[in-house]
């Protein structure tokens, strides 16, 4: 097994961990900025694209610190099978909670939501969003897996991440980038998700748990054979210390995981 998973800890979500977490996804950006030009994030529903607005949307402190929204391209670690301007739906969300709070003069990223034909096919829906990450990622080379540059998830009480569920067959999957999921345990039930293999291969790994309801299940994962089992815990093991959690003091309250100060 390689380095462990790097996890921090801090009192206040908006004074700390939003301002540690800026500086991540920001060293993230400027290192792939500086290596291909363009910034390839993946982002995932649920309380994350709150969490990430607080960091992204305050003030720059200067050189180093500034969000180059245009050089960023957003797709979905996960997706809901729904129109895009539904409820439920996880381009919504970030739209909502991010893309329409970003200053004019900022610029915006390119973003890459499904396409909403078919819906009520999600396997259609997997396969066109696979075409799409291929067209981008393996324009000129033939690549065995897409490269995110960072990969932005959550944690379910229950241990999953994107919409791979624990135990769910989807779990052992290799062959495809993207999958479809018709009867996920969170609803709703039609969705689709990168493949754990895809998500394994990001250059960065970041999760955001936040709540004493994570309590449990983050002392599960870090601390437990059967956590190390859930969806969550698999990618702990299988990127090692790729894998960074930012997480609130209520969530890790009980995790005796040596904790890292912060991002610095
Ligand atoms: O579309 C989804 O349902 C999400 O992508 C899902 O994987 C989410 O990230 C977790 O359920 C954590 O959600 P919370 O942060 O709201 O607990």
């Amino acid at each position: 097994m390689g380095r462990p998973p790097n996890l921090y800890s801090f009192q206040s979500i908006d004074d700390e961990l939003a301002p540690n977490l800026r500086k991540y996804v920001l060293e993230q950006q400027n290192e792939a900025l500086k290596r291909h030009g363009v910034f390839r994030v993946a982002v995932s529903g649920g309380s994350l694209p709150k969490t990430l607005a607080k960091a992204l949307l305050a003030p720059s402190s200067g050189e180093g610190d500034t969000v180059e929204f245009p050089k960023w391209e957003v797709f979905y670690a996960d997706e809901r099978c729904v129109p895009l301007d539904h409820e439920d739906s996880n381009h919504k969300l970030v739209k909502e909670e991010l893309l329409d709070k970003i200053p004019s003069d900022m610029g915006q990223p390119k973003v890459y939501p499904i396409e909403e034909q078919n819906l009520e096919n999600e396997q259609e829906v997997a396969d066109q969003y696979e075409k799409l990450l291929v067209s981008i990622f393996a324009a000129r080379d033939s690549v065995k897996l897409p490269l995110f540059d960072l990969i932005l998830l959550g944690c379910g009480p229950d241990g999953h991440t994107c919409s791979l569920f624990p135990d769910h067959p989807l779990l052992r999957e290799q062959d495809a980038w993207v999958y479809s999921i018709s009867d996920s345990p969170k609803p709703p039930s039609k969705r689709i998700t990168l493949s754990l293999p895809v998500v394994l291969h990001g250059a960065k790994i970041g999760f955001v748990a936040t709540g004493g309801g994570k309590q449990e299940v983050l002392k599960k994962i870090f601390e437990t054979e059967e956590g190390s089992k859930l969806p969550c815990g698999l990618i702990n093991a299988g990127a090692g210390d790729k894998v960074s959690w930012f997480c609130d003091s209520p969530a890790v309250e009980n995790v005796s995981f040596p904790r890292r100060g912060s991002v610095m």
